[in-house]
């Protein structure tokens, strides 16, 4: 079956939006969190946990698992969700962010980029039509085009060239995709913190009529303020009756600020990655657990979170846990800040049916 995208409701207060995302794994209530699993884990959370919290998908990483375990092993599994046994809907990235961002020695022509690996040092060539087939091989049902992220801040002129290199590789990526029912293309947005840029690139991309659309290069040291102006620049531009997708955010507050302003779809590695090193979300603000304050504190993170940590541990064994550098202590606040972040997204869906946001 095809990917489809459903407009449920369209808020009157805000740009915010309530849709349903079909897909061959199956459907997704937008707006959307999707925890990263970037080597084909969300790190320190099993499969079962991340089914039972609520998880709808995950994002996985071109990138890394071309390098290791390698497309031929994925391949020889029959797909990413047999290699990883996931039962959900997968989005996988292109590799554009991590090849700019994680590889050294890169080298980008109009054909695409040399890079070495982030592991051993190996020398690598992306072109969209490689990434592309690297996706198709994966089978994820969303797969992203190849796209250069620029930095910030970066000159006009600069991210001008790299969006317009961006809009040719889409093209390219476009032509080589063949299996559209089964995995929906998404084009993505660059032009950096320019206004003008932004809606070029926007315009661009949206003349290729793609089931969805990423917003990227954001989330990448820019003010938070800039962010917003970019998103809200963007929506009258990105057509309404497709996902709109915000890569690398987030965290609550530009959760709520992006959905808001009309993004339906979130990934963001901050979630796991924070609670791996002690500082959880709770709705007072982050606690960083290791805190002598919490030393005999023996109530939840928070009263009323539902998740398996907040329903069976206490601070304070979740402090002498991170402080012991227990493997426990990463799973248990993983899941409390994944569990955190799912039920936030839980509460905006409702906001908007019920006319709050
Ligand atoms: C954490 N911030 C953040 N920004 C991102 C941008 C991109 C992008 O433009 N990919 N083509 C991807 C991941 C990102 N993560
Ligand atoms: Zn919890």
């Amino acid at each position: 079956m095809a990917i489809k995208f459903e407009l449920i409701k369209k808020s009157k207060k805000s740009n915010a939006r309530r849709g349903r995302l079909y897909t061959p794994h199956g459907v997704i209530e937008t707006p959307v969190f999707m925890p990263v699993g970037t080597q084909a884990t969300v790190k320190a959370i099993m499969h079962r946990d991340l089914y039972e919290m609520g998880t709808q998908i995950i994002l996985a990483n071109t990138y890394h698992l071309y390098l290791r375990p390698g497309i031929d092993v994925i391949k020889e599994a029959g797909g990413l969700h047999k290699f990883m046994n996931w039962q959900k809907p997968i989005l996988t990235d292109s590799g554009g962010f991590q090849v700019f961002s994680l590889s050294k020695l890169r080298t980008i022509t109009e054909d695409g980029v040399e890079f070495r690996s982030h592991i051993d040092g190996s020398r690598h060539f992306f072109t969209p039509e490689k990434v592309i087939e690297i996706q198709n091989i994966l089978g994820s049902d969303i797969i992203m085009a190849f796209d250069e992220c620029v930095p910030y801040p970066c000159d006009h002129e600069y991210a001008k060239w790299a969006l317009e290199r961006t809009a040719r590789w889409l093209k390219r990526c476009k032509a080589h995709h063949k299996n559209t029912e089964n995995q929906a293309l998404f084009g993505i947005v660059q032009g950096s913190t320019y206004k003008d840029l932004r809606i070029e690139s926007a315009k661009r991309t949206v003349e290729e009529d793609l089931p969805g659309y990423a917003i990227g290069g954001l989330s990448v040291g820019e003010p938070k303020e800039l962010m917003y102006e970019m998103i809200e620049v963007l929506h009258p531009i990105l057509p309404e009756d497709r996902p709109r997708y915000l890569m690398g955010v987030g965290t609550p507050d530009c959760l709520y600020e992006s959905v808001i302003r009309g993004v339906d779809m979130f990934d963001c590695v901050f979630a796991t990655r924070t609670a791996r090193n002690g500082t959880v979300f709770t709705k007072e603000g982050r606690m960083i657990i290791k805190n002598a304050q919490y030393a005999k504190d023996f109530r939840p993170i928070e009263e009323d979170c539902d998740c398996y940590t907040c329903q069976n541990f206490t601070r304070a064994y979740l402090r002498h846990l991170i402080k012991a550098e227990e493997i426990l202590g990463a799973i248990l606040l993983s899941i409390h800040n994944v569990r955190f972040l799912l039920r936030f997204m839980e509460k905006l869906r409702k906001d908007i049916e019920e006319d709050r946001i």
